[in-house]
């Protein structure tokens, strides 16, 4: 039996839509394997009830088939499904390592990151990467066509999650098609203001290169009391606000000492439209570790 520890994520910060992501320090998943003739999935833990244990639809299932590697997996969640916290990545980054382990495939993290990205096709219907590349390597990532830059980090952050969900589908129909080239211009200062900012661990620089006025503006949309709980985080001290992944989570990014006043203002103005919430103050961490029992 192996056990992975997979962590939560957040996509796209932003400016960096499908190609930016951070693995977080908490929540994770759980994943414990064993070979099996044939596979085989339980899942327990946050939002169980919503996760197919059907091989064919659940994303641990494409990975394995993927690495041609059979086995018994338990999934015990603890990053809640729907939430932009990468959940069905996670699942997926978990089962890639301990599956890559259990059957000596010999594959690097990176080699693993278009293996994960087969789960998440499977969900959302395009193999994006930026989830499962944080959960396998940690840190902060840059995803593109046929690579992954990892860089080290540890920026202090609240993600702050409501009890409703929005599904990454569902959230990647409203992306717009084209984009001005005065917003494309735009986009790049940012995106590149916050890569420099994660390379010197320097929050206020992540913070300012978070604005993007492409896809953000559409997904907010799709999120009850967004504005409120956007403006409540930065009057708390927050250097930057955005939707974490797909939403209907929010990530803010902050300086420590600050974390604890931005959770409960965040909290806060979910409830002031009816929306319970609950907020991970937590940092940039490590990837996918493995346990060998
Ligand atoms: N192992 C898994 N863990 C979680 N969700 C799974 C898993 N396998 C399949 N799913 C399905 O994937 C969907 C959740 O994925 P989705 O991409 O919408 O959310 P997410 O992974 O939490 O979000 P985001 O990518 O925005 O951070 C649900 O419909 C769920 O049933
Ligand atoms: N980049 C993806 C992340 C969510 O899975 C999106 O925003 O749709």
């Amino acid at each position: 039996m192996l056990t992975v520890r997979a962590p939560a994520t957040s996509a796209n910060l932003g400016s960096g839509f499908d190609v930016f992501g951070v693995a977080l320090g908490t929540p994770a998943d759980v994943i414990r394997v064993e070979r099996a003739p044939e596979t085989r999935i339980t899942v327990t833990g946050a939002g169980s009830q919503y996760i197919p244990e059907d091989p064919d639809q659940n994303t641990v299932g494409a990975v394995a088939d993927a690495l041609d590697a059979p086995a018994h997996i338990k999934i015990d969640k603890g990053v809640r499904p729907s939430s932009g916290l990468g959940s069905s990545a996670a699942s997926a980054a978990g089962a890639a390592v301990a599956l890559n382990a259990l059957y000596d495939r010999g594959l690097s993290r990176a080699e693993l990151v278009p293996i994960a990205a087969k789960g998440e096709a499977l969900v959302s219907g395009e193999a994006h990467a930026d989830n499962v590349a944080p959960s396998l390597l940690g840190g902060f990532t840059i995803v593109t066509d046929d690579d992954v830059t990892q860089v080290d980090t540890s920026i202090p952050v609240v993600a702050c999650l409501p009890e409703t969900t929005v599904s990454t589908r569902d959230a990647r129909g409203v992306v717009p098609e084209s984009a001005s080239l005065e917003d494309v211009v735009d986009t790049v200062g940012n995106a590149a203001t916050l890569t420099v900012g994660m390379t010197r661990n320097d929050p206020d620089l992540v913070g300012r290169g978070m604005n993007d006025s492409i896809v953000t503006p559409k997904r907010t949309a799709l999120i009850d009391g967004y504005a409120r709980v956007h403006e409540a985080a930065l009057e708390a001290g927050a250097t930057g606000v955005t939707v974490s992944g797909a939403g209907p989570g929010v990530l803010a990014v902050c300086h420590e000492r600050d974390q604890n006043v931005i959770a409960g203002a965040m909290i806060d103005a979910f409830d002031a439209v009816g929306i319970e919430s609950r907020a991970y103050q937590t940092r940039v961490g490590e990837g996918a570790r493995l346990y060998r029992d």
